[in-house]
């Protein structure tokens, strides 16, 4: 399935983490929607082949989530790009970004190409310490991220992240309620049936990641619960 929008959940995969053949083929074909490919740090050329290679073999939608510009490399069907909108060094927000496209613009596939709107959410989190995310957010400056990237940025996706801690799914279907374009992704510490089905109520898509490395038949417990 090659519409995003019609994505319920997705396994995000770390190619810096260690994953047997027998769990990698358990993941790829569980039914999830699709397999992301990305993490905060150690991802490198080498290690982003050897997990497309290993994703190849399997039917599913596969994309990369650019972390950084030495492991971008073609052959997958997707590339998501992450801008952090609630960094407060705009070398994550639009700087990276713009080098990117003076070195690359030319030859780009836009096509393949789909921005991610990221607010960070949990401060101890890689990705919050390496972008010096502003995680000290009342609701309200939540739902302003959120209107900003639909309506000023016209992002597609708007992600709020919670990598490693389980959010408040309150304001998850705040957010929700506030976007009327763009796909609410959201990602972090889901662990069970439970919280799948929870989150899946209030995001249009949800993300799974550490879990897959902790316990495989949770994780893959999760994609039956988000499709319920
Ligand atoms: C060949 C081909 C297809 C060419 C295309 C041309 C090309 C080079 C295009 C690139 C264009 C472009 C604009 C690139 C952007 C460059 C870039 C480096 C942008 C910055 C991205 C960014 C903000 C990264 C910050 C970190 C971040 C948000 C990562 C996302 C992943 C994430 C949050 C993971 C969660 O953390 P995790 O690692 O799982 O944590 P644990 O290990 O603790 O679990
Ligand atoms: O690894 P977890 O905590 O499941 O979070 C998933 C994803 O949002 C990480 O970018
Ligand atoms: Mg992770």
């Amino acid at each position: 399935m090659y519409d995003i929008r019609q994505w319920r959940h997705v396994f995000k995969l770390d190619p810096n983490k260690e994953i047997s053949d027998e769990h990698l083929e358990l993941i790829c074909e569980s039914g999830t929607d699709a397999v992301i490919v990305g993490g905060t740090d150690g991802v490198t050329l080498e290690n982003v082949l050897e997990l497309l290679a290993r994703i190849r073999r399997f039917q599913v939608p596969c994309v990369l989530e650019i972390s950084n510009l030495e492991s971008v490399t073609p052959g997958f069907d997707f590339y998501f790009i992450p801008t952090v909108l609630n960094s407060r060094d705009k070398k994550w927000i639009i700087d990276l970004h713009h080098g990117a496209i003076k070195q690359f613009g030319d030859m780009m596939n836009w096509d393949e190409i789909c921005m991610e709107g990221y607010c960070i959410l949990h401060k101890d989190c890689k990705a919050a310490m390496l972008t010096d995310a502003n995680t000290e957010l009342e609701e309200d400056d939540v739902v302003a991220y959120a209107l900003i990237a639909e309506h000023m940025y016209r992002l597609p996706i708007f992600y709020l992240e919670y990598s490693g801690s389980y959010g408040n799914p309150r304001l998850v279907q705040r957010v929700k309620q506030a976007l009327k374009q763009t796909q609410l992704f959201y990602g972090g510490g889901i662990a069970t049936e439970a919280q799948a089905a929870e989150m899946a109520q209030c995001a249009d898509t949800i993300v799974v990641g550490n879990v897959i490395y902790e316990d495989i038949h949770k994780a893959l417990a999760t994609v039956k619960a988000a499709k319920r």
